[in-house]
């Protein structure tokens, strides 16, 4: 089993703080698996990913830990849906520190929103789970709730689902809401499993990132849907991602946006020179592998340093 993988030091420089990553532990107590387009899943192992950074997170005695979402899987069976989360939030509270969750889709598929998020320990009003915490007070990390506009986890009557089953009867033409058929390029995101951030939310991200750039703070944007075309493929992205974008671009605090969902794994640059750097899926680890990392933050740079499948990636801040 490799562990440190890539870059390993920025020149001796000590962080301001370091934190831990994963994302898209989905475990599920079944046999491994595939993904629709054939991609393997290993549904039990990506337990013992969670474990052995869990153990790794402790050891470098890291300060926090974000968890990028889709901690159980939704083919785990309805009746265990209960059990099974509340076996990786344990697993999680194993690590000598607060651990910040955020939602995806297939948190969703296993429970609604109301017993969720308590669960996941996510700061709700009426539901939602976007919230911001500020580790250092250079730094201020925003949590985007990627599934405000959704057609999964809110009651079948409430109003977000019948904007987001409204909006995807316009967007995508096919039976199967969650197949790309027939969709070109950016519009391959409209999907039933992605989701969009609301106006309300929208209006509280403004008034974050104002208080940020009155504070001289720097923003991490974090998400589990991706929001830049190139460092995640189409059918990943939130709904809104372009208009998301374009609030974030009006301020110049933003530095980095980080996400899950699309278990490939992505980087790039925007042209404002936001990095955006979506992680690789735990639950795409073959047994004995893993996927999961670090990111130390300095003034002028954040370096993530992953393990095995999880690239390392050093991020120098515009500033
Ligand atoms: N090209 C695709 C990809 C997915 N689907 C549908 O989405 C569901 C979830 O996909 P996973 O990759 O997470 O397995 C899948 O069951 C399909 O219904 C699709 O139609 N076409
Ligand atoms: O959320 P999943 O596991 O169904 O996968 C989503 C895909 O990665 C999006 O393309």
């Amino acid at each position: 089993m490799g562990y440190s993988n890539g870059i390993v030091s920025a020149q001796g420089k000590q962080p301001l703080v370091s934190f831990g990553v994963i994302s898209d532990v989905q475990y599920a107590d079944i046999p491994d698996g595939r993904s629709f387009l054939g991609v393997p899943r290993y549904y039990r192992h990506s337990l013992l990913v969670l474990q052995r950074a869990v153990q790794s997170w402790n050891e470098q005695k890291l300060k926090f830990v974000i968890n990028f979402g889709d901690i159980v899987d939704g083919l785990c069976p309805k009746a265990q849906s209960l059990t099974a989360i509340k076996k990786i939030v344990n697993e999680f509270s194993i690590f000598d520190g607060p651990v910040y969750h955020m939602i995806g889709n297939h948190c969703l598929y296993n429970l609604p929103r109301a017993e969720l998020l308590p669960l996941l320990n996510i700061p709700s009003h009426d539901g939602h789970a976007y919230y911001d915490f500020s580790p250092i007070p250079e730094f201020r990390f925003v949590v985007l709730d990627g599934y405000d506009i959704s057609a999964i986890g809110w009651p079948k009557d409430h109003p977000n689902t019948i904007k987001a089953l409204k909006f995807l009867e316009e967007k995508n033409p096919n039976s199967n809401k969650n197949s790309p058929n027939g969709l070109v390029g950016l519009e391959r995101r409209f999907l039933k499993f992605n989701g969009a951030v609301g106006k309300e939310q929208m209006g509280w991200l403004d008034c974050v990132l104002h208080d940020a750039t009155t504070l001289n703070q720097t923003v991490v944007i974090c998400c589990h849907l991706p929001l830049d075309p190139c460092a995640s493929s189409s059918e990943s992205l939130l709904w809104n991602y372009d208009e998301v974008m374009d609030l974030i671009h009006r301020y110049n605090c933003v530095k980095v946006c980080l996400a899950g969902h699309a278990h490939k794994g992505g980087y790039a640059v925007d042209s404002y020179g936001v990095h955006h750097r979506v992680f690789e899926a735990a639950l795409e680890c073959p047994p004995g592998t893993n996927a999961f990392g670090h990111i130390d933050i300095f003034h002028d740079s954040l370096l993530l340093s992953g393990t095995d499948r999880m690239e390392s990636q050093e991020m120098v801040l515009n500033c």
